[in-house]
C-alpha cells in the first residue's frame, strides 16, 4: 500500500475538505521541514556538538540549553521568508518576532515551544517541537504586529501539532478535521501518514502527574490523586498506572495513542500558583489536538482553549486527556 506524504494529506485538506488556505498549507508544510531539521541536529546529540546548556537565561529565566537556541534559530529561519507569516512569538524569546520588511508578509501568527522537555536533551529521552497557527486580527493589516494581536483565545487557533523526537520521530496535527500523524522516512527525508485518525479513549486508569509536588497541589487535585493511589479497594474500584516522562510531548504523544491523564496542575509555589506551563505554546495547541482527538482540556476549572490570554508567557495549570477522566478531575474542582 502507498502512504501519504504531508504534501498530500496537506493538499486534500485544502482542495477536497477545504480545511486549510494555500497559505496554511505552505506554513505547515515549512514547519515541518524545520522539525525535520531538529531532529536530525537532536539525532545527532553528541557528535554534532549540540548537546549541554548556554551561559544564557531565557525570558522565564529558565537556563537554555544549546538545543533550545539551535531549535528556535532553525524555526524562525525557515519561516522568515515564506510571505505566510506576519509575526512569530516563541517561548524562548522575550517579545514577538515581526517578519522583517525585506521579505513578503502573509496575515498568519506562528508561536512555538522549540524545544520541548529540555530535561530530557541531555539523557537521551523524547523531546518535542509545539506548535499553534493563528490569523492575525482584520485590523492588523497595513499595520506592525503587536503582542495583543497575538492574544486569542485557543479556540481561534486554525492549525496545531507537535513533532516528537524518540525512537521514531513523529508529526502529529490538526487543521480542525481531527488528528493524524506522521512517521520521519530518514531515507526518504519525507512525513510519511501513519496514524490515520487519531482518538484518545474515553477511560483510562494511566495518570501522568509530576508526584514530587504533591505537598503544593491544590486539594482537588490531592484528593484525586490519592484516591488513584488507593486502587481497587478505593472510591474510584480500579487499579492505576503511573507514568510521568517529563516532555510533555512524549506523555502526549502516549495519550493520544493509549489514553491516559497528564497534570500539570497550579500549586502552592509562587512559581506554580499559575501552572508551569505556558498557555500560547503548550497549553493552547496540545488543547486543541486532544480536544481534536475526541479528549478534554481544562485547567481544573475552565476549559483551556476558552481562557482568554493576557500575556504571550501567561502559565497556566493543564489537565488534559482521556475525556471522562478529565471529567472526573473537574467534579473534584467542582466538590471543593
Ligand atoms: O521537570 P518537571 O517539573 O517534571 O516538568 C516537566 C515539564 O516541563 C516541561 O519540560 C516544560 O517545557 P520546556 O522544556 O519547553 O520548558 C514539559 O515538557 C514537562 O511536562
Ligand atoms: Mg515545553
Ligand atoms: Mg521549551
Amino acid at each position: 500500500m502507498k502512504r501519504k506524504t504531508l504534501t498530500q494529506y496537506l493538499v486534500e485538506q485544502q482542495r477536497m475538505e477545504q480545511a486549510v488556505s494555500a497559505e496554511v498549507r505552505l506554513l505547515i508544510e515549512t514547519v515541518a521541514r524545520a522539525c525535520k531539521a531538529i531532529a536530525h541536529a537532536v539525532g545527532k546529540g553528541a557528535l554534532g556538538g549540540v548537546l549541554g546548556s548556554l551561559d544564557s537565561e531565557n525570558v522565564q529565566g529558565e537556563v537554555q540549553k544549546k538545543l533550545d537556541v539551535l531549535s528556535n534559530e532553525i524555526l524562525l529561519e525557515a519561516n522568515e521568508w515564506g510571505g505566510h507569516l506576519a509575526a512569530m512569538a516563541s517561548e524562548e524569546m522575550e517579545t514577538l518576532h515581526r517578519i522583517p520588511n525585506r521579505y513578503p508578509k502573509g496575515e498568519y501568527l506562528l508561536l512555538f515551544d522549540p524545544l520541548d522537555g529540555s530535561s530530557n536533551i541531555d539523557v537521551n529521552v523524547s523531546i518535542g517541537t509545539i506548535f499553534s497557527v493563528l490569523q492575525a486580527p482584520a485590523d492588523a493589516a497595513g499595520r506592525d504586529i503587536e503582542e495583543s494581536d497575538f492574544l486569542q483565545p485557543g479556540n481561534k487557533q486554525v492549525a496545531a501539532g507537535y513533532a516528537v523526537y524518540g525512537p521514531q520521530s513523529m508529526l502529529v496535527l490538526t487543521v480542525g478535521t481531527g488528528v493524524v500523524g506522521f512517521t520521519l522516512d530518514r531515507e526518504m527525508g519525507t512525513w510519511v501518514l501513519t496514524h490515520e485518525d487519531m482518538t484518545i479513549p474515553e477511560e483510562t486508569s494511566e495518570f501522568a502527574i509530576n508526584m514530587s509536588n504533591m505537598r503544593h497541589w491544590e486539594e482537588p487535585v490531592k484528593l484525586y490523586i490519592n484516591d488513584c493511589l488507593a486502587g481497587s479497594t478505593g472510591p474510584l474500584g480500579k487499579d492505576y498506572n503511573m507514568r510521568w516522562i517529563a516532555s510533555m510531548v512524549a506523555d502526549v504523544h502516549r495519550i493520544m495513542t493509549r489514553g491516559g491523564i497528564f497534570m500539570y496542575p497550579r500549586d502552592a509555589r509562587p512559581s506554580g500558583r499559575k501552572g508551569k506551563l505556558r498557555l500560547m505554546y503548550e497549553a493552547n495547541p496540545m488543547s486543541f489536538l486532544v480536544e481534536q482527538a475526541g479528549g478534554a482540556a481544562t485547567d481544573g476549572d475552565t476549559r483551556i482553549l476558552d481562557i482568554n490570554p493576557e500575556g504571550l508567557h501567561q502559565r497556566v495549570g493543564v489537565i488534559l486527556g482521556s475525556k471522562n477522566e478529565v471529567e472526573r478531575v473537574g467534579r473534584y474542582h467542582l466538590e471543593d
